[in-house]
């Protein structure tokens, strides 16, 4: 299994990308529209924003699960005991955002979405017709004006040494939403498990959008689209003394949204985050 990169502006491009995410559950684009600029901007303000104490004004609410995750309550991935090494921030346009990075985070959330939006499209458009006829609603409607959809920023602080034995930034896991659109992270160490159950490095070239298939597209898709394990490992070396930031924009349907005749978005989400220990 390999995984390319493909240049979003190329006349094939919808189609390749949809056999790169039905053969790996990710895809890779080049030459998209969202600002690259814009994405950097984010990273060396949240950067900062991470480095300081004021994080902890905004820490998360439980209920509504907007804010700041510091790392002692950070995720523990299904089936594993030790947390991940990392902190975060959950952004949503009606939650908790410091005033001084709304500007620039509320434009690539609308942003991500519109682009989201298309690739659900591209998706739709090359699903074979026995897969689509499961579909309840065209994809793209599923995240239409939904409270749900999540920007993530993660920090993953410098390793320290003294992290607990076994823990990683993040351990390996599947994401749980439609799809996941995750610029290159402004440091590598992405990886996707492959068929054949290999660790294989997502081509990270700054600039670059990597899009990957979540549970609720692999249960809407009854299967056919796979949520593909991957983990983010710790790095090694001088590597070691570096922070990386990350922004997954995970797409959610409205939570009436019929996935399959087991579940909906609601129903499906909150028996995952019961999985997950953070509600
Ligand atoms: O940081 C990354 O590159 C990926 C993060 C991730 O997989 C997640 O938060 O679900
Ligand atoms: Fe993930």
């Amino acid at each position: 299994m390999k995984l390319e990169t493909i240049d979003f502006r190329a006349a094939d491009a919808p189609q390749r990308f949809v056999e790169s995410l039905r053969h790996t559950g990710f895809g890779v684009l080049s030459h998209h529209p969202i600002p690259q600029q814009l994405v950097q901007q984010i990273y060396q303000q949240w950067q900062s924003f991470f480095i300081t104490d004021a994080k902890e004004q905004y820490l998360f609410n439980p209920a509504t699960q907007d804010g700041f995750f510091p790392s002692r309550v950070s995720e523990t991935a299904k089936g594993y005991s030790v947390k991940d090494i990392k902190e975060y921030f959950h952004v949503y346009p009606w939650g908790q955002i410091p005033p001084q990075l709304k500007t620039d985070i509320l434009d690539y959330y609308q942003q991500a979405n519109s682009f989201a939006a298309e690739l659900l499209d591209w998706v739709e458009r090359y699903s074979p017709a026995e897969v689509a006829a499961n579909y309840r609603e065209p994809l793209s409607q599923m995240i239409k004006d939904s409270q749900k959809t999540l920007l993530r920023i993660l920090h993953y602080p410098p390793m320290t040494g003294h992290e607990a034995p076994g823990a990683i930034r993040a351990a390996a896991h599947e994401d749980i939403n439609l799809l996941t659109v995750l610029p290159a992270a402004n440091e590598p160490g992405l990886q996707v498990k492959s068929r054949e159950g290999e660790w294989l490095d997502v081509p990270s070239d700054f600039g670059s959008i990597i899009i990957n298939i979540g549970d609720m597209l692999q249960e809407a898709s009854a299967g056919y689209f796979p949520s593909t394990t991957h983990r983010v490992v710790n790095p090694e070396g001088a590597d070691m003394a570096k922070s990386r930031i990350s922004l997954p924009l995970f797409l959610h349907p409205r939570p009436d949204v019929v996935l399959s005749d087991r579940y909906t978005a609601d129903s499906y989400l909150m028996e995952r985050l019961r999985e997950l220990g953070v509600i």
